[in-house]
């Protein structure tokens, strides 16, 4: 499990530890969080992408906080697959929990319809003032005049998107702290791919870096990393 800081409020003095926890990530391990992943009315939806062989891979509780002031709660336009070193696209997908509602006060999701049918894109650190959240790249080069929707959902509701759809969500506004869950799925039947030489190779290269200051574990490549963190939801573990 990793336990994530707004980097504006990990780096103030002023506020008590807690309060600064943006995200908790990898909770595979945790069988009350876990538990979401096999949610049967989230599964149902799920293994229409996925197929039969349905393996976690990555899970999420997002907890923005209150921004500080510096517009950092924000999480720039991105594409998951940036993160992902397997394919197919299509045979992945999201499950997004609002677990209360969230909407444009508090920093819903913003999504680009239809980018799920384009390209993976370069991604980057967005040259953001305040600064920028660990990991949270964004996409270098979108059309700015695409139309955005903003995703008001009430609690429970839950949204499935692709790995190649462009989105991100806003600044919190309001004084709680709005909190959703997330997981990544994949078939099992997926593979792994070499990301040298691909626009994904800046992740990987901070994924070892990290790897290293925090486990010591040296040589490894970013599927390495997934591979540890998958789970097996329902079916077989073919691949992954
Ligand atoms: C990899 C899979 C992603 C899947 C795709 C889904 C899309 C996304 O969610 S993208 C975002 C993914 N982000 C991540 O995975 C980041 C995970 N986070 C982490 O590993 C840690 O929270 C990490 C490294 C940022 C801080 O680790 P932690 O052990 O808490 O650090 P800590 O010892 O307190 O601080 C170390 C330094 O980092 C700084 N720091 C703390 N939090 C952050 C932050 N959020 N951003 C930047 N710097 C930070 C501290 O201020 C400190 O700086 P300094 O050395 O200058 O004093
Ligand atoms: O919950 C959010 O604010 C955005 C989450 C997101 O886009 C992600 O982690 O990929």
């Amino acid at each position: 499990m990793v336990v994530m800081r707004d980097v504006a409020i990990a780096k103030s003095e002023f506020v008590p530890d807690q309060k600064a926890i943006t995200k908790v990530q990898d909770f595979q391990e945790l069988p009350e969080l876990f538990e979401y992943c096999s949610l049967p009315q989230i599964v149902q939806y799920v293994k229409c992408f996925t197929g039969p062989n349905i393996m976690s891979m990555h899970t999420m509780l997002i907890n923005k906080p209150p921004d500080a002031g510096k517009k950092t709660s924000r999480h720039p336009m991105h594409q998951d697959l940036h993160y992902f070193p397997f394919r197919p696209a299509d045979r992945i997908v999201c499950a997004w929990t609002a677990m209360e509602r969230i909407d444009r006060s508090n920093g819903c999701l913003v999504v680009l319809p239809g980018t799920h049918t384009g390209e993976l894109k370069q991604h980057d650190y967005p040259e953001w003032e305040g600064g920028v959240n660990k990991m949270y790249h964004g996409v270098r080069d979108y059309d700015p005049s695409l139309p955005r929707v903003h995703l008001t959902m009430e609690k429970g509701d839950t949204v499935f998107f692709h790995p190649i759809l462009i989105h991100g969500s806003g600044m919190n506004r309001t004084a709680g702290f709005r909190k959703a869950i997330s997981c990544h799925y994949a078939s099992s039947d997926c593979y792994y791919i070499d990301v040298k030489g691909t626009t994904q190779e800046n992740i990987e290269k901070e994924v070892i870096e990290l790897a290293l200051k925090r486990y010591g574990v040296e040589e490894i490549l970013l599927k390495d990393a997934w591979m540890a963190k998958g789970r097996l939801v329902q079916g077989e573990r073919i691949n992954l």
